[in-house]
């Protein structure tokens, strides 16, 4: 089975450091990852650090696949092609790093993504005049269609309506475990989290704060700490935790003269 470790990762732009001392234990495949944190914590940095897209200190780890493109990343706007159909631009992610011709194999992958994200109706599309959530939804098959064994997706619920957030995380969920796929999904939403992940990764100005199981990783501390939130986790009538949000943590800066307090 897959995994991943990170060990001692860093990245920068230019001269400012955005990641330093990022580590996890060994991540295993059929496993459902949340990493959070929030607005400019550096999970874009991560995702593009782990995929090799950003060069800097420390090691990424990937055993248990002899793929030679084990890793795929949805990043959080993929952009638009607009000389492509739907097709085409599904299928373009299919060939990169693999060969010039086209199999029939590829074309089958491609009808498979387009089945398991039930996109068949797009297909033949102008891959730029799509709705934000057409374009997510694009952006998930694009990766998926690679066959990872690792997937990285940046925020990709962000843009879906709540019926096709839920579809996605399900979808992701089921296929991290009938794959044994290791899946690590950026999320703001904490909820999410707790409802969907099977562990969690929660990372603040670069550093790692937590990783580990999402019941241990996600509670009522961290979410004030690194969120600045005063919130309850609390099970709901069908038992499954929650997260319930009170107000915003109070801030030193709020207990000054003329501060919030
Ligand atoms: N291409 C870039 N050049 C310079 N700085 C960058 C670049 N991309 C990101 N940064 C900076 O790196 C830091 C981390 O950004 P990053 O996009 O990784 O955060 P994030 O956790 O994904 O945020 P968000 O939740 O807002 O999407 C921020 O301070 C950001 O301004």
């Amino acid at each position: 089975m897959v995994s991943l470790q990170l060990q001692d990762l860093g990245a920068a732009y230019g001269g400012n450091q955005v990641l330093s001392g990022i580590s996890t234990p060994p991540l295993t495949g059929g496993q459902l990852v949340a990493l959070l944190g929030p607005n400019a914590a550096g999970k874009s940095t991560l995702f593009r650090r782990i995929f090799g897209l950003l060069p800097g200190s420390g090691t990424v780890h990937i055993d248990g696949t002899d793929s030679p493109n084990p890793i795929a990343y949805m990043p959080q706007d993929n952009g638009s092609r607009p000389v492509l159909s739907v097709y085409e631009a599904i299928l373009l992610a299919r060939m990169q790093g693999r060969r010039l011709k086209v199999l029939p194999e590829d074309h089958a992958e491609v009808e498979r993504v387009l089945d398991v994200l039930d996109i068949g109706h797009l297909r033949s599309r102008n891959a730029g005049d799509l709705s934000g959530g057409q374009r997510q939804m694009i952006g998930a098959a694009q990766a998926l269609v690679q066959n990872p064994r690792v997937l990285l997706m940046d925020e990709p619920t962000s843009a879906l309506d709540l019926s096709r957030q839920i579809d996605m995380l399900t979808l992701l969920q089921r296929l991290a475990k009938e794959q044994e796929l290791l899946i690590i999904v950026a999320l703001h939403d904490i909820g999410y989290a707790l409802r969907f992940a099977d562990a969690a990764m929660v990372i603040d100005k670069g550093r790692m704060i937590a990783c580990g199981p999402t019941a241990e990783v996600v509670t009522a501390e961290m979410v004030r700490e690194v969120f600045e939130v005063e919130a309850r986790i609390e099970p709901c009538s069908k038992g499954s935790p929650q997260l319930i949000v009170e107000r915003r943590a109070a801030q030193p800066s709020d207990l000054r003269p003329g501060g919030m307090l």
